[in-house]
């Protein structure tokens, strides 16, 4: 399939932190980029647009790098959302409009005035007047009205509440009608992956742990829990990361059938989700 982002060896460092980063974004699909706070979404998404400088990698977006020459076209083929809107929090919603369209030579109006509508924006209220979540339907209204292929979106959950939340996932799946469309976007409420994304990639500390197909992430692993005296030396080798407490045990696994033959008593094993998969991977 082919990728509409790649990043190979994407570094980039501060004084306590190392980016170290290689994955690929699949056309076509809905990727989330998961991981807990601090582990490098930020930088790696500010990276990818070249609004963080990295020190080497190289990283292709439609098959191209984004230098001087190939940056107003990548640009008009992405949108973008950040979790903080870059806006001018002074400016008239419209006002910002007039900033923002200028740079795309593809904006279309007429969709900008679709979502507006949708949304019931104000167009004259201040930004800084605006709600949480309305200030997110603002920045998703702004960053589809010049119809990109790729939407990148930087957290764009966090702090909304279900019901918005559940709306923006439900915009996600109306663009992802056409097939052309891509989505990448970093969360750590993990939840919201669960119904809509396709692929999954997690970060930790800088270097990505896993790039993988959502379901079939899901269909790897099981949580087994049961009595502590159940574990041996021989079977904490074969969890990926194993809690015990003074009575028990509970461990996440991708070895289902060779640990169930080893565990002669009753176990229960259970169906993990996105965050159980995150936090067993990171606490590890
Ligand atoms: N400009 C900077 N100067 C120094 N350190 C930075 C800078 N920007 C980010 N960092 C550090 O880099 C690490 C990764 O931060 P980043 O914002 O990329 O993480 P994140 O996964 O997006 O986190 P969150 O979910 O909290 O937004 C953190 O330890 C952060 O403190």
């Amino acid at each position: 399939m082919e990728n509409i982002l790649e990043v190979i060896n994407l570094r980039k460092t501060y004084t306590l932190f190392k980016l170290n980063a290689t994955f690929n974004v699949k056309k076509g699909k809905i990727t989330g980029f998961i991981g807990i706070n601090g582990s490098g979404k930020t930088t790696t998404i500010k990276s990818i647009l070249g609004l963080a400088l990295k020190e080497s990698g190289i990283i292709k977006i439609f098959g191209k790098e984004l230098n001087k020459k190939t940056e107003k076209e990548i640009k008009n083929r992405i949108g973008i959302v950040f979790d903080e809107g870059y806006f001018y929090e002074e400016l008239t919603l419209k006002e910002m409009k007039k900033i923002i369209s200028s740079s795309y030579s593809n904006w279309n109006e007429e969709l900008f005035k679709k979502y507006i509508k949708r949304f019931n924006l104000p167009l004259n209220q201040k930004i800084c007047n605006l709600s949480k979540g309305m200030k997110m339907k603002y920045a998703i209204s702004l960053a589809l009205s010049h119809d990109p292929e790729l939407l990148i979106m930087d957290e764009p959950t966090s702090g909304l509440d279900p019901l918005v939340r559940h709306e923006l996932m439900n915009i996600l799946l109306e663009f992802m009608k056409n097939e052309n469309k891509s989505v990448f976007f970093s969360t750590h409420i993990t939840s919201d992956l669960d119904k809509i994304a396709d692929d999954l990639i997690l970060i930790n500390n800088g270097k990505i742990i896993f790039c993988e197909d959502k379901n079939e992430l899901l269909n790897k692993y099981v949580i087994i829990k049961g009595s502590k005296e159940l574990v041996n030396d021989e079977i904490k080798e074969l969890f990926l990361n194993l809690k015990i407490s003074e009575d028990y045990f509970e461990g996440l696994t991708d070895k289902k059938n060779e640990l169930s033959s080893l565990f002669r008593k009753d176990v229960v094993i259970e169906k993990p989700t996105i965050e159980n998969i995150m936090l067993y991977h990171v606490e590890r």
